[in-house]
């Protein structure tokens, strides 16, 4: 069912592509190399105005080079680019912003210590002045496409869904008709990516077009008018989302039929490999604790998952767990030994493998050779030195050991001399869990492991994780993503305001409950170790998918945080 091009209206079937109406955007022939890469290749791809257009693809198919193209930060070797109708250079950024273009990074670039109006006035400041110019604007813009910003809250209060409605505010402010957003849903829960695509729907309802990448393919089915498909850098199909399944999508990103998933049995035993015993954390900045009081046990072979929004202790768990956070009170036991006052580096080399949540701050190194980045925090084991007291690396074993993790864990890259920085996302994702897994850790502290990653990719980094399970490994999995989190764990938990909840089951627990303990809708147990009950009525369990009964429970502007 492949082959369709953009634009031919010939065939039938969810790949034909019609275009009615004026395009927004109109590519044609678009190539782009790079040394060894030719990350875009014939590009064709048209999006109608006033529509969401979503682009899928592999992981290093070529989406962010070409969305970067179309944004002006990269400048296509060939093709050409039309907006509205007209022919233009992008230059830069500001070409692309002139041409009514604005683009959301994944990466939000926010500054925490400045209020919401000081943010999306900052470089702006000659369009509506720096004053109740500005702040008119914003709330203007705001009501607008309901996206409930506040000018004058202080960014460092918000929570991601918030921050997120200030990144589109601000290309809005700048006068921006065609928005394009790189993985927007990535870092939200549900009820966040459910009042994202409300927003969408609003702005598209306005007349503006919306542009964005996705690996998630059944919310790209839910809110895309249109598709397309990026394979090796090429458009090989549009689709219409109301006659593809997920399955469908995904097999024309890959060009083949997927394997279908083996269901699993419990690899649990009852030998502890990590203990949190009452590990609280104070906040230096006087505010309420960071860490409440936390115990949690990971056994041989057990995948315990947190769920949570993001902001409620997540990170400081990890930070405490790897040893970069000391503790105000509590201990952290790796199998029978008290590591609570280790360095990073012994927790590593005894044996804890760290997948962090933030891959460019502390997963790679970006300026230096992949082989490179394959040593990083392992440097002092006995694989990747040599010479008396071990004091040399051994660059020809890292380069081996690289190779090899360039060939079990698919990552695509011309070579393992270019630098991690050139790979793509989800391929530098691949990299470091590559190199995690192949230390065979007894526990591994995974903080999102999948984010970015295709789902092809997915599913053999899960079947990665699943075998080393079997052998023993225990996982701490903190994740965003609820299907990754009920796929993968043996037991999940709730993280809320640095306190956790009693276990679920995810073979029985809906995604209701888990986002009504997310958001502290349900009523936690008054001893956290308690089992928490499923007490939401049998009703929610007949409603529709998607839908829920958790209050908005303030994540617009006031966010979730701590
Ligand atoms: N600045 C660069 N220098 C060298 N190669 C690059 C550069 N940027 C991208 N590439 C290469 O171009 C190809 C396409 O990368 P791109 O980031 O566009 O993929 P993607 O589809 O967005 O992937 P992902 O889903 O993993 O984010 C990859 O092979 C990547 O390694």
């Amino acid at each position: 069912m492949t082959g369709d091009k953009p634009g031919d209206k010939s065939g039938g079937g969810p790949l034909r592509a019609v275009h009615h109406g004026a395009a927004a955007v109109r590519l044609e022939g678009i190539t782009k190399r790079f040394p060894g890469v030719v990350a875009n290749k014939d590009i064709a791809l048209t999006v109608d105005k006033g529509t969401v257009h979503a682009i899928v693809g592999e992981n290093g198919a070529g989406k962010s080079t070409l969305m970067k193209i179309l944004y002006g930060v990269q400048q296509p070797d060939e093709g050409t680019i039309e907006i509205d109708g007209t022919v233009r250079q992008l230059r830069s950024p500001a070409d692309a912003i002139a041409a009514g273009i604005g683009m959301v990074f994944q990466h939000f670039q926010l500054a925490d210590n400045l209020t919401v109006l000081e943010n999306v006035v900052l470089g702006a400041e000659r369009l509506h002045g720096i004053g109740e110019g500005a702040r008119a604007k914003i709330r203007e813009i705001s009501d607008a496409y309901g996206l409930d910003v506040r000018p004058d809250a202080l960014v460092a209060d918000l929570g991601v869904g918030a921050r997120q409605r200030i990144e589109i505010l601000k290309v809005l402010y700048r006068g921006a008709r065609i928005i394009i957003l790189d993985e927007p849903t990535a870092v939200l829960v549900p009820q966040e990516v459910d009042e994202l695509f409300d927003n969408l729907r609003e702005l598209k309802s306005e007349g503006l077009t919306v542009m964005f990448i996705s690996h998630k393919l059944d919310e790209v089915l839910k809110v895309a008018d249109a598709i397309t498909v990026i394979r090796r850098g090429t458009t090989v199909a549009e689709v219409d989302p109301s006659g593809v399944t997920p399955r469908q999508l995904a097999e024309l990103m890959v060009g083949s039929e997927l394997p279908s998933p083996s269901t699993e049995e419990s690899t649990v035993t009852r030998t502890p490999m990590l203990t949190v015993d009452g590990i609280s954390l104070d906040d230096p900045a006087g505010g309420r604790e960071l860490l409440d009081g936390i115990d949690l046990t990971i056994h041989a072979g057990e995948v315990v998952g947190i769920a949570g929004v993001e902001g409620n202790g997540q990170a400081e768990l990890v930070e405490v767990i790897m040893g970069m956070r000391e503790p105000t009170t509590g201990r952290i036991l790796l199998g029978d030994v008290d590591i609570s006052d280790w360095q990073v580096r012994e927790i590593r080399e005894a044996g804890m493998g760290y997948i962090p949540e933030d891959r460019h701050r502390h997963g790679l190194l970006l300026e230096a050779p992949l082989w490179e980045n394959v040593i990083l925090g392992h440097q002092t084991e006995s694989v990747n030195v040599s010479g008396p007291g071990g004091v040399l690396v051994n660059a020809s074993a890292a380069k081996r050991e690289t190779e090899t993790i360039v060939e079990e864990f698919d990552v695509r890259t011309p070579s393992i001399n270019v630098t991690s920085g050139s790979l793509s996302g989800g391929n530098q994702q691949k990299l470091i869990i590559g190199r995690e897994m192949r230390r065979n850790p007894r526990v591994l502290i995974a903080a999102h492991p999948t984010r970015g990653v295709d789902v092809g990719a997915q599913a053999a980094i899960w079947d990665h994780i699943k075998a080393a399970r079997r052998n023993g490994l225990g996982v701490l999995l903190i994740s965003a993503d609820l299907e990754e989190l009920v796929g993968l764990s043996d037991t999940i938990r709730v993280i809320l305001r640095g306190g956790l909840s009693g276990e679920f089951d995810p073979d029985v627990v809906t995604r209701e409950e888990l986002g009504a303990a997310m958001t502290g809708a349900q009523t936690t147990p008054a001893d956290p170790a308690a089992p928490a009950t499923h007490t939401t009525s049998p009703a929610a369990d007949r409603r529709p998918e998607g839908t829920t009964d958790v209050p908005d429970a303030g994540t617009h502007d006031e966010g979730t945080t701590r």
